[in-house]
């Protein structure tokens, strides 16, 4: 390698090194509610706007630039000189502004994805994921990759127990999920369900965001929801939707269609 080369190389291996900074930048907006604030402020705000409305600890505020500068080169804010055409400051300091990405954590988007964050980016799938060479080089003969999975390595238990002790960490983070996919599924695929007879039943179907959603948008369907028993248990109340605690692959309730998503 030419020296050129050679440091290209270096930073391309740090950057792939350093991802996680983006994942933990993400995170630490999100819990202190920084596009929130941004959209309280008419979409646009200064960084000492945002210290201030969020709980910044005035010797910190430097390390907070350093966090949304690595959120603008994401492309999660964007930056701006100045509060634009409607700036009736004018004075020309840096805004930071939201993105089609940061609108989704804004709590009272209808598109709130804000609990997504929490689901995706926790202790438990770092803690999981660090043990990816020990797992890959364990096992016994005869058994599957799934009987011994990453989060048993890690944590003891399987991926579903651990949602027993979350707090809602992961139902949470689904049914804000299943709101964006059935809002696009319903719109762009929605004939598929007016197909379906006169039953549905959605499998692992969690606290039934989707499935409500299917049975809003076609009410003569009888949508069935089938969960483990504790996510059963923690299911909010429905009119229209049967729950029903079990394990799949020991019984799918019958339906004319299975919905696995
Ligand atoms: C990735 S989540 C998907 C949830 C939901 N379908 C959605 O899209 O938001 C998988 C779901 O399957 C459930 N699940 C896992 N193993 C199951 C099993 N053996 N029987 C029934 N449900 C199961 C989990 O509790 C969880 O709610």
């Amino acid at each position: 390698m030419s020296s050129d080369e050679l440091l290209q190389a270096q930073l391309e291996l740090y950057h792939h090194g350093l991802a996680f900074v983006k994942s933990l930048a993400l995170k630490a907006a999100t819990d202190l509610r920084i596009p929130d604030a941004i959209h309280r402020r008419g979409g646009a705000a200064t960084l000492s706007e945002l210290a201030s409305d969020t709980g910044i600890h005035p010797t910190k505020r430097s390390n907070l630039r350093r966090v949304i500068r690595v959120l603008t080169t994401t492309g999660v804010f964007s930056i701006v000189q100045g509060k634009g055409s409607n700036d009736h400051a004018g004075d020309g300091a840096a805004y930071y502004k939201l993105t089609r990405v940061s609108r989704l954590l804004v709590e009272r988007s209808p598109h709130n994805l804000s609990p997504m964050v929490g689901t995706i980016v926790n202790t438990l799938c770092w803690t999981s994921l660090l043990k990816m060479p020990e797992w890959f080089t364990q096992g016994q003969e005869g058994e599957s990759a799934q009987s011994h999975s990453l989060v048993q390595l890690a944590n003891g238990c399987t991926f579903w127990d651990t949602t027993k002790v979350d707090g809602g960490l992961f139902n949470d983070g689904m049914a804000v999920d299943s709101g964006i996919a059935m809002k696009v599924l319903l719109k762009e695929h929605g004939g598929a369900f007016g197909e379906v007879k006169s039953s549905l039943v959605d499998i692992g179907g969690n606290h039934g965001a989707t499935a409500s959603a299917v049975a809003r948008a076609f009410p003569h369907l009888k949508c069935t929801v089938l969960d483990l028993p504790h996510v059963v248990a923690a299911a909010p109340a429905s009119d229209i939707l049967t729950f029903v605690a079990g394990n799949m692959f020991d019984y799918v309730p019958p339906a004319d269609a299975v919905l696995l998503k």
